[in-house]
């Protein structure tokens, strides 16, 4: 049964910010940091890059980080991020025509592979075969490219879908999750939950968390009962 795992999009304006959020989110619970990696091709935003994800690997000891790859060329910064220490990188499937070489470049570097997909891609789109090399599949419930958006419930039938075809497999979401979004998200089967607003602009990140996970573990427990 996949496990609940929370994954904090971190919001920060410096980077000794940014490393302390990471920290805090660790001991309030969080099993994973998500890393946004925007190139202003793939979407109009700029955030950070290897340079900043090695500073923030070296300066929070253990970290597991999600780098999501917002970026044209996915091919093009698997090495850098496996230098910088990333744990795991998502490419989106829109962005490349060949996913299986790039998910074998991945696993070469040591890191493990997420194909992600866009509010417009089916969850067709994932080959079987891709989705069983990759360790992770990413369900985007807004548009890439900023946090604090709207979450889009009609991306949440492609959660069910995959689950329904990968019972083992990580899936996240990513985009407008919260405690009013959560319950569909889990519901569907997702496991892996990304979420920046709803965690950040809490009075008590630690009780979302906490939240976040129960919602999730309670709907994976029913899930695997049927
Ligand atoms: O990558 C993205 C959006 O492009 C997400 O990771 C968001 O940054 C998550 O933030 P919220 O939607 O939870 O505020």
């Amino acid at each position: 049964m996949p496990r609940a795992i929370i994954s904090p999009s971190v919001l920060a304006s410096d980077f000794g910010q940014l490393t302390a959020e990471c920290k805090r989110m660790i001991k309030g619970g969080a099993e994973w940091l998500h890393m946004d990696v925007m190139d202003g091709h793939f979407v109009p935003n700029i955030t950070m890059g290897a340079p900043i994800l090695s500073c923030v690997s070296k300066s929070v000891p253990g970290i597991f980080m999600d780098c999501h790859m917002m970026v044209a060329e996915p091919e093009k910064w698997v090495n850098d991020i496996a230098d910088a220490g990333g744990s795991l990188y998502t490419f989106h499937h829109e962005a490349t025509s060949d996913p299986l070489s790039l998910i074998d470049a991945i696993h070469e570097r040591k890191m493990k592979a997420g194909v992600a997909i866009s509010p417009d891609t089916p969850s067709t789109a994932i080959t079987d075969e891709v989705a069983e090399a990759a360790d992770m599949l990413l369900v985007m419930t807004v548009y890439p490219g900023r946090g604090g958006q709207k979450f889009i419930d009609r991306c949440v039938p492609k959660v069910t879908e995959l689950r329904a075809r990968f019972p083992d497999k990580d899936i996240e979401v990513d985009g407008g999750v919260g405690p009013k979004t959560i319950g569909v998200c889990a519901d569907a089967g997702s496991n892996v939950i990304v979420a920046g607003t709803a965690i950040f602009g809490a009075e008590n990140p630690e009780q979302v968390i906490a939240m976040l996970k129960s919602t999730v573990n309670d709907a994976q427990a029913r899930i695997a009962k049927k």
